[in-house]
């Protein structure tokens, strides 16, 4: 499947290294002296080779050695691919449309810089809003002005995406706090109780910085095993923000929660939410004129005179249709031009724009889709079928429950009540991937939900029926079911 980023020439080349070794070869006559010295090894090559060659020849298909050194020859449309990583912290210059985001986080943080704690702060909104890019801008600026004053600040950030458990997120902060300090870590990563590794982290914190800011990227994602009500994210925030106000250690300790659910804080429970106490942040959507701006700022990632004058336009306008996520439109970009590069065009046009949009959408949808149970495909399979041939391009949850049923029977497969159904599709909102309203037929009838999708409906299909079980039950019938059941919506 053609959805693996690293089959890209461009990533295959991977580092700046060779960057610039392209860079040589478009001015250069080095190539030639490379094709010479080939051409003679080739020459001597036993008859075999020459076999091939004519095989070659007669097919009209390239030998790898043509291949490679074809790509070799090709001139590359990215000079600077560190400006189209999404975790590269870029220069402030080139950070366009947070102002008063910026303004506010820095007149919070800045408080390090004196002899005081900062506050703790809750930023929220959704992904690709620029909620990381200010920290990290607002703490690398604080630290470059810490250093020559000998003041001891750091910054300790971990995306809490991957960490599953309380014990296993203390762990990833003692070893990131070990590595920002330059110290070993004296705690095994397992067997020993949580406890211990608190004392670690606030043993090296303590020893090593004066001031420091711990960010928690994602922090709602860190649910844990124990109960619902007391999630692993609330007991983080209570640990470390009481040893921020504590005074129990000579650090300055501030804590920054980032989130894209804006509800996450009604989940912190009330002994956290009395010492955490944030400071708000909110991250709107970005228009399609401020994603423009924000790739404007960017285009000299490649060579001049590459892009086609609609290249810009129509990623920006593309990364706004799903909700003005930042990350995506310069994954456009990126992508159209390794597409670009990879089929030898001289220029990052259009189509290569549309044919990312395809990819990026189908990379994310495979990233959510990969790991979810056959039951969650079922029901967003169901969902999204709806949506494809509703003229909204929304699903009604009473219809997708309908057809969700008629999925399980064509494939014998467990059946959940209309309620868990429901909730099943709640829980794939964290993701970005659908969202839902609650609406009603009219005063006298009951409530549903009504799903959106960020993505299209009908990548969202392709994807799922990449399941072997899903791939059995025949499109056209499941696309007869809908219409029926959407007719009968009334
Ligand atoms: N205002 C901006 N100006 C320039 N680049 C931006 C801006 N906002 C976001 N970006 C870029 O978009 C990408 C995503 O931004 P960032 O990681 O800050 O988003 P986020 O809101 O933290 O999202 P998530 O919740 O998914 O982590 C990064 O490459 C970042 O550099």
């Amino acid at each position: 499947m053609d959805t693996d980023d690293s089959e890209h020439p461009a990533d295959r080349s991977g580092s700046s290294d060779d960057d610039e070794s392209s860079t040589e070869d478009r001015s250069s006559g080095d190539l030639s002296t490379v094709n010479e010295g080939t051409q003679s090894t080739l020459d001597t090559e036993s008859d075999a080779s020459e076999a091939d060659t004519t095989l070659d020849s007669e097919s009209g298909s390239q030998s790898i050695e043509e291949m490679l050194l074809e790509f070799d020859e090709q001139e590359g449309l990215i000079r600077e691919r560190t400006l189209l990583d999404p975790n590269y912290v870029v220069e402030e210059d080139r950070i366009v449309g947070r102002d008063d985001q910026l303004q506010e986080v820095t007149k919070m943080l800045r408080v390090a810089l004196g002899d005081n704690r900062p506050p703790n702060l809750f930023l929220y909104g959704p992904s690709g809003t620029g909620k990381s890019l200010i920290t990290k801008a607002v703490c690398k600026n604080i630290s470059q002005i810490c250093e020559p004053r000998d003041i001891r600040f750091g910054t300790i950030e971990v995306n809490c995406q991957d960490l599953d458990t309380l014990g296993v997120a203390v762990y990833e902060l003692v070893s990131r706090a070990a590595d920002e300090a330059g110290v070993e870590v004296q705690v095994p990563k397992h067997g020993v109780a949580t406890k211990e590794k608190w004392d670690e982290l606030f043993r090296i914190v303590d020893e090593n910085f004066d001031s420091l800011v711990f960010v928690l990227d994602e922090l709602d994602m860190l649910v844990g095993r124990r109960d619902k009500q007391d999630p692993a994210f609330s007991r983080l925030l209570y640990q470390l923000s009481r040893a921020g106000a504590d005074g129990e250690l000579e650090t300055f300790i501030s804590v920054v929660a980032i989130s894209n659910d804006t509800k996450m804080m009604e989940s912190v429970g009330s002994r956290a939410l009395s010492s955490f106490t944030p400071e708000d942040v909110h991250f709107g959507d970005y228009d399609a004129n401020q994603l423009q701006a924000i790739l404007r700022r960017r285009q000299d990632a490649f060579y001049d005179d590459v892009l086609d004058d609609d290249v810009i336009p129509l990623a920006a306008a593309f990364a706004a249709q799903t909700h003005g996520d930042a990350r995506k439109a310069i994954d456009l970009m990126r992508v159209a031009g390794e597409l670009a590069e990879r089929e030898g065009d001289p220029r990052v046009n259009e189509a290569h724009v549309r044919e990312a949009q395809d990819k990026v959408e189908k990379n994310r949808v495979l990233e959510v889709v990969r790991g979810i149970s056959t039951q969650k495909k079922l029901c967003l399979y169901a969902t999204a079928a709806v949506a494809a041939e509703s003229n909204s391009g929304a699903a009604r949850s009473t219809t997708g429950y309908k057809v969700y049923q008629f999925l399980t029977d064509s494939i014998d497969a467990d059946q959940y009540h209309q309620e868990t159904y429901v909730n099943k599709m709640k829980e794939l909102t964290t993701y970005s991937l659908v969202d839902f309203e609650r609406r009603s037929h009219g005063p006298s009838s009951g409530m549903f939900l009504e799903f959106q999708f960020g993505e299209s409906p009908a990548t969202i299909l392709e994807t799922l029926r990449e399941d072997s079980r899903i791939e059995m039950v025949s499109q056209d019938e499941v696309a007869s079911v809908v219409q029926a059941q959407i007719r009968n919506e009334g």
